[in-house]
């Protein structure tokens, strides 16, 4: 999962008149490196030759193959993981059922939720929906606020989902994303390998920016913004020479134990408050 960066979902509505397969190998010979089959409204079994088909094909092009939802199928096929929702099996069963190897995906929409999953041991987390989406209507936007946050907080890997096109995946990025889902931007667009591959430029686009900035990011540090190369905590009052001084650090709203110091992650755009106590008495 850390490797990938294009993750493409079915969806059968938005390709009328071309084959599942034909479309989903379109998308895999223009980058595609994880793939999903999801199918809500097709019969169980109809699900499972499409399981069969998709398993081959994915292994053909050495991608990880997901099933949504269905954990009775995802064994059946062979297929590497599933991916669940908040309302699906929860994620303890789900392990016990599929065994510490196999992916194990949950769909998040709230910070808490996050959290929860990577306390419960799952692979990677999805982020959204982002912006408002046909695929899933009536769901509310979490917005790229959300994904904000799960870049800072959530040492998981996240996909961002939910709404992402190629005009407003930059927003996405800037956002802190590095993976990124999407089912009809992809599968219903006119030729799902150009869509991808112009996915994954912008994807490397802003792999690039982070390269150039260096290992910095920029934090604000008591209301002052500081290029540092601090990625916890720890470094961070390390860098500043304030070991050793008695302090109450709060990142991001949040105050962070003296003894999680090392292990609290710092992101580009981080906030700190540094309240240092000077003198005794
Ligand atoms: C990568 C990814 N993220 C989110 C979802 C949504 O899953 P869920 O919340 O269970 O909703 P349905 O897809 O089942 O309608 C997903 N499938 N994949
Ligand atoms: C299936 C799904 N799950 C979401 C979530 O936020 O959990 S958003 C979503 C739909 C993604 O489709 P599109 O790229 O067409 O918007
Ligand atoms: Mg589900």
């Amino acid at each position: 999962m850390d490797d990938c960066r294009l993750y493409v979902i079915t969806g059968e509505n938005y390709h009328p008149g071309r084959s599942l397969l034909d479309v989903m190998e379109r998308a895999l010979i223009g980058g595609a490196d994880i793939l999903q089959l999801r199918a809500k409204e097709t019969p169980k079994r109809e699900v499972l030759a499409q399981a069969y088909a998709l398993r081959e094909l994915t292994q053909r092009y050495g991608v990880p193959f997901i099933i949504n939802d269905h954990i009775d199928i995802a064994l059946a096929v062979g297929a590497d993981g599933v991916h669940l929702g908040q309302d699906d099996l929860p994620l303890a069963e789900a392990r016990r059922i599929l065994g510490p190897d196999k992916i194990i995906g949950i769909s998040t929409h709230h910070i808490d939720q996050a959290l929860d999953a990577e306390r419960g041991g799952a692979d990677y987390i999805g982020v959204g929906p982002v912006y408002p989406t046909g695929t899933k209507p009536g769901r509310k936007a979490v917005t790229t606020d959300y994904v904000r946050e799960a870049a800072q907080r959530v040492r998981l890997p996240f996909v961002a989902i939910g709404g992402i096109t190629l005009d407003n995946v930059d927003a996405v990025l800037e956002a802190g994303a590095v993976r990124i889902c999407a089912v009809s931007a992809i599968v219903g667009s006119e030729d799902p390998a150009e869509a991808c591959r112009t996915f994954l430029h912008h994807i490397r686009l802003k792999q690039m920016d982070h390269l150039i900035a260096g290992s910095t990011c920029t934090v604000c540090v008591n209301g002052r913004e500081e290029r540092t190369s601090a990625r916890t905590v720890l470094e961070l009052v390390e860098q500043l020479n304030l070991s050793g001084k008695r302090m109450v650090v709060e990142l991001n709203g949040e105050i962070v134990p003296h003894e999680r110091w090392g292990a609290a992650p710092i992101a580009d755009g981080a906030v700190l408050e540094l309240v240092h106590f000077v003198g005794g008495g």
